[in-house]
């Protein structure tokens, strides 16, 4: 997360997208959830949300899409303006636990695509529990923040973590943060319809994964060997996913002909990545994916 203050009674966010470059399901829990490992790596998409302290007791937040800057219109993708938005939520959590009645002004600019496995909502949830602590003065540290996001939602922790790189176990809110020092390029596409997260798991099989895995693909990626890392690559979502969505079978396809270090889909999709050689490779792999594929397509690094 990158933040400023401009002036005290505001605080700007940047909240950022993340991939998982592993993801397996581990077990069915009781609660219905799944337990998970993934390693999870923020990106260079940003979200951009401005939080003004308000004198009423109001949370008002408005919802704008970054090409135009213009409220969102009806035909965009469904990301709800009102109590709905994980950033309302997250506020609204704060609040009740709390026990502040102070109000807020919101402006949410949104780049990262919803229903995409890149974590948007999940990022400006936490970059709302973030700031709200901050412009109210409510002094919970980071690890109390972190026990909140988790009530709202298993990726929410992961983005109020110092590291830009973790393992993530439990049902996602179990952080080890891990150190990837390469600067790695990726092209991440997300086609024109997405999936719902609670969609893909209802669909999941428990995964059999190698021993060690993760941890391998981790070590790869921080020490730049990256001849091995398509085979360490994981996500048992992806099958459940194709079946859902013929999109993602298009840019399996479209990937598996390009000649990048690994490709897989993000989280529960529908957005779909290659972890290319260099930017110019990545460049190259876009620009010829925007005249093939309609959606949207991100050339992006990791976050160092
Ligand atoms: C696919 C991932 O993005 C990978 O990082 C996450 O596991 C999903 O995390 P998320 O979007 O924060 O998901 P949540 O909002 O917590 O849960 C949405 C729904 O997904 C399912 N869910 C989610 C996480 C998990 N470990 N097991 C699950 O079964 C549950 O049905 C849940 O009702
Ligand atoms: N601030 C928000 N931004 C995006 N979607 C939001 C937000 N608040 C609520 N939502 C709802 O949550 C749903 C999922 O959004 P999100 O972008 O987090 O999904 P995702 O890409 O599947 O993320 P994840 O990788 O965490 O599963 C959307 O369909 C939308 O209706």
């Amino acid at each position: 997360m990158l933040f400023s203050y401009p002036h005290s009674r505001s605080v700007t966010v940047h909240a950022p997208a993340k991939l998982n470059l592993f993801l397996s399901i581990d077990k069915k829990r009781p609660d219905g959830f799944h337990d998970i490992t993934s390693l999870m790596l923020s990106v260079g998409i940003y979200d951009t949300l401005v939080f003004t302290e308000d004198p009423s007791t109001e949370v008002a937040l408005s919802v704008a899409e970054a090409n135009s800057l213009q409220p969102q219109r009806d035909t965009d993708q469904q990301i709800p303006t009102g109590e709905d938005n994980l950033v309302v939520r997250a506020v609204r959590l704060l609040q009740a636990k709390t026990g502040t009645q102070r109000g807020l002004r919101i402006q949410l600019i949104k780049r990262i695509p919803a229903e995409a496995g890149l974590g948007g909502g999940s990022s400006d949830a936490a970059a709302a529990l973030f700031a709200a602590n901050q412009l109210w003065h409510l002094g919970l540290s980071p690890e109390e923040l972190r026990g909140l996001a988790a009530e709202l939602g298993s990726d929410i922790p992961f983005f109020l973590t110092e590291s830009n790189a973790a393992i993530c176990r439990g049902r996602g809110e179990l952080i080890e943060p891990v150190s990837i020092p390469q600067c790695l390029h990726f092209v991440i596409a997300r086609p024109q319809s997405g999936l719902s997260t609670a969609d893909v798991y209802r669909q999941c099989r428990v995964g059999t994964h190698s021993n060690n895995q993760v941890e391998r693909l981790t070590r790869d990626l921080a020490s730049g060997q990256f001849h091995s890392i398509s085979h360490l690559m994981l996500n048992d979502l992806q099958a459940p996913a194709e079946q859902l969505n013929s999109d993602i079978l298009i840019l399996k396809d479209y990937f598996s002909k390009q000649s990048v270090l690994g490709h897989m889909m993000s989280g529960s999709g529908t957005a779909y990545f290659g972890v290319c050689q260099n930017r110019a490779q990545a460049s190259q792999v876009a620009a010829r994916l925007r005249s093939t594929v309609k959606g949207h397509v991100f050339v992006v690094q990791n976050r160092l």
